[in-house]
């Protein structure tokens, strides 16, 4: 459809939404460039989609919703969310790739067999089949593409028998190119037609909104011995093993104690969750002990199951959360609320409630019990803020502090011996090298930065590790972020503890800059107990999940200096990050210079080195291919498929040094500083706090399969192309 014919239809017709479009077919065969050419009119630079992109498309007074869906097998499983009765189905062949390699001949058709018997089970309404990157076509070609189209459309006749004349299903006659916006008009009408030809009841998208379960409303007297209790009562009495009556509704008014209290220290859900099945922990073993030495049987029979805790402390948190908006100004509720709060979330008194999301197959689980599994019947409900509220949080902004980069480098590096199971020793003195490497550039260009320090350097080391030592076992620093580490130690963090230890004149003498000078007050500590703020504190902060707007200079020159040294070292490579952008940078570096040097000796004008849509689309399903569905790195489906489409969008708009397609070591290490010093945001590890909720970050599914983002889009595409028409 033309801008203008687009432009007038949606002058004088109201959309109306027609169903659900699936559109498959083999990995690269075109679905992303065709969506985006009916949505937005434009050739689109597109990755491989890991996950799936849903776009509306309007065509006159109708609205198709269409899927996309990714050529990765781990997101299959997902599919079966948006199969609903009525959608519909765009299956595109690659004719030019058939015609080229008869193994993805085989694939296509073997797909399309797949994907036609998968959804007449699941009621389709309307199979499309369509013939795409019709321009790669040469004259030649095009009659085999005629026997092709002929074997395709007598797969069909085969599949769905007598269905063709009742229009079940269509094979193109005419291919389309969304490269060149040929055909893609008439197929949007086909498929329109054909839908709204068999779509006898209307089935519509699911909207996008939280969906709130009906369950019955309690009856008024209930027995709860726990009316006006604090949580600090509470508590006391779960953690000595003491509670009176252990109901269900004693569970509820449990996890929306723990939600109140970490909320109100800035503790995400996440946080809350390890709280509460800490306490559960503490009762269920005091329970045990005393039983065992009175010889009496246990008081509570229950044990702690991560998946069921996780789910109900969730649901109270979004009633929480909707419980504050009516509040003015919104609030957090007080104890005292809990009776109010409970009459109008009556459904979280339901012991049932779970029903609704999961099988009873994956709830009782050894799994879900073990770690949180998400819901396999339904989506978790989501929390929508209005526009005009602020998001919960507690800023920990750190004033400006002369000392904030050793602090950040000391914690850095600590977290980095835990991560990469390094010897402390050795990777201390490197990082400390490094620093003062860096300080020095530094304060080339700005004489104000004060010269490194090897007092201040290691004493913030020292320090910090005495604070991790204090955290114990329960909390694995290698998930924690600097901001979050500061939120529990505000002392370290924000104060000048290092006057605690050293008279001013030793802490800034020369002797203290070239090597480190024993503490002139008192010694070091081993280990400094975490007082004040619960361990969980510890954990990433509510405030984190908004993403970090700049990241610290140390914290880049570190990543760049770990990225760079872990070369060396391949088991490292896959543990740490700075390894795992080198990894992904080096082989998308290799492709993409190997394709466009090859343009370049066939080209007038060789000075283009910004990958090309072909070469950074062959760079980028080689990665995939080998990235994806390898199962030897010790990051989750979801962790890998996060980075290697971030890394492929930022790749996108990287200018690759020229030159031959022969491996050249150093020139990739120099395109990989250029790379990281562009793409600071990047370096930080927790970078996909942007995009993930912890809940689904860290969850065992996560691991296992692939999960689209619940916080932010990636973007399917990475931008329309220059001198695209
Ligand atoms: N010449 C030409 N290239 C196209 C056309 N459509 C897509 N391409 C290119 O083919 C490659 C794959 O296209 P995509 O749209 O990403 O394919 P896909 O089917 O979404 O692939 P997956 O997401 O991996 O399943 C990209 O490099 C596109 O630029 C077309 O009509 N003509
Ligand atoms: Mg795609």
């Amino acid at each position: 459809m033309s801008k203008i014919t687009s432009y007038l239809r949606s002058l004088y017709c109201t959309p109306g939404p027609i169903g659900r479009c699936i559109i498959a077919g083999l990995d690269g065969s075109g679905k992303t460039a065709l969506l985006y050419r009916m949505k937005l009119q434009e050739k689109v630079v597109t990755i491989p989609t890991i996950g799936f992109n849903c776009e509306d498309v309007t065509l006159g007074k109708d609205v198709i919703t269409f899927w996309d869906i990714g050529g990765c097998d781990k997101i299959r499983p997902l599919i079966r969310h948006y199969m609903t009765v009525g959608h519909s189905v765009l299956f595109l062949v690659n004719t030019s790739e058939c015609i080229r390699d008869p193994s993805r001949y085989k694939d296509t058709i073997d797909e399309l067999t797949a994907q036609v018997t998968g959804s007449t089970k699941l009621g389709v309404v309307f199979i499309l089949v369509a013939f795409s990157k019709q321009d790669l076509l040469t004259e030649a070609q095009r009659l085999q593409e005629a026997a092709i189209k002929h074997h395709v459309k007598e797969t069909m006749d085969a599949l769905l028998p007598m269905s063709a004349a009742k229009g079940l299903f269509s094979v193109m006659e005419t291919g389309f190119s969304a490269d060149e916006d040929k055909g893609v008009d008439e197929l949007l009408e086909a498929l329109v037609a054909g839908v709204k030809r068999n779509n006898v009841n209307l089935v519509l998208p699911e909207p996008r909104r939280p969906i709130e379960p009906v369950h019955k409303p309690i009856p008024e007297h209930v027995n709860d011995p726990y009316v006006g209790a604090t949580p600090e009562r509470f508590f006391g009495m779960m953690e000595s093993a003491n509670l009176p009556l252990w109901d269900h509704r004693a569970h509820v008014r449990g996890g929306f104690y723990v939600l109140i209290t970490g909320l109100g220290s800035g503790l995400s859900l996440w946080d809350t969750v390890e709280d509460f099945l800490n306490i559960l922990d503490k009762m269920l073993a005091t329970d045990a002990a005393r039983a065992q030495v009175e010889g009496t049987e246990k008081k509570f029979r229950n044990t702690v199951h991560r998946t069921m805790t996780t789910f109900y402390l969730h649901s109270i948190y979004l009633s929480i959360l909707k419980f504050m908006q009516f509040r003015n100004p919104p609030r957090i509720p007080e104890h005292a609320n809990f009776e109010a709060f409970i009459q109008i979330n009556t459904h979280l008194l339901s012991s049932s409630l779970w029903t609704t999301y999961y099988s009873r197959d994956l709830m009782f689980s050894p799994s879900a019990k073990e770690s949180w599994r998400l819901p396999d019947l339904k989506p978790l409900p989501t929390y929508f803020r209005p526009n005009n509220q602020t998001p919960l949080s507690l800023s920990s902004q750190i004033s400006s502090d002369p000392n904030k980069h050793y602090k950040i480098f000391a914690f850095l590096t600590l977290k980095r011996t835990k991560a990469t199971k390094s010897r402390r020793g050795k990777v201390i003195a490197d990082a400390l090298e490094a620093l003062n490497r860096h300080i020095i550039r530094q304060r080339i260009q700005n004489q104000t930065i004060k010269p490194y320090s090897a007092t201040k350097a290691y004493f913030y080391i020292q320090i910090f590790h005495a604070a991790i030592e204090g955290l114990g076992t329960s909390i694995d620093i290698t998930r924690l972020s600097y901001e979050t580490f500061a939120l529990a130690f505000p002392d370290l963090a924000q104060g000048n503890i290092w006057r605690e230890y050293y008279k001013e004149k030793a802490w800034d003498s020369i002797q203290a800059r070239a090597e480190f000078v024993t503490p002139t007050i008192k010694p070091l500590p081993n280990i400094i107990p975490l007082v004040g703020v619960t361990a969980a504190a510890a954990r990433e902060a509510q405030n984190k999940a908004a993403g970090k707007a700049l990241v610290e200079d140390t914290e880049l020159m570190l990543a760049e200096h770990w990225a760079l040294s872990d070369i060396q070292d391949p088991s490292l490579m896959l543990r740490s990050h700075g390894g795992m952008i080198w990894w992904y940078f080096s082989a998308l570096w290799t492709v993409i210079r190997s394709q466009s040097s090859s343009h370049i000796s066939s080209s007038p004008s060789p000075h283009t080195s910004i990958p090309t849509s072909t070469s950074l689309g062959a760079a980028a399903r080689l990665l995939v291919k080998d990235e994806l569905l390898k199962n030897d790195s010790p990051r989750g489906a979801t962790e890998k498929a996060f980075w290697v489409q971030i890394m492929l969008q930022r790749m996108a708009g990287f200018k690759i040094t020229p030159g031959d397609s022969l491996w050249d070591r150093n020139a990739c290490l120099s395109d990989a500083r250029r790379f990281l010093a562009e793409n600071r945001a990047i370096a930080d590890e927790e970078f996909w706090m942007g995009y993930y909720s912890a809940e689904n970050w860290w969850s065992a599914d996560a691991a296992g399969m692939y999960l689209p983002p619940d916080l932010k889009d990636l973007g399917g595409v990475v931008g329309a192309s220059v001198g695209g028409n």
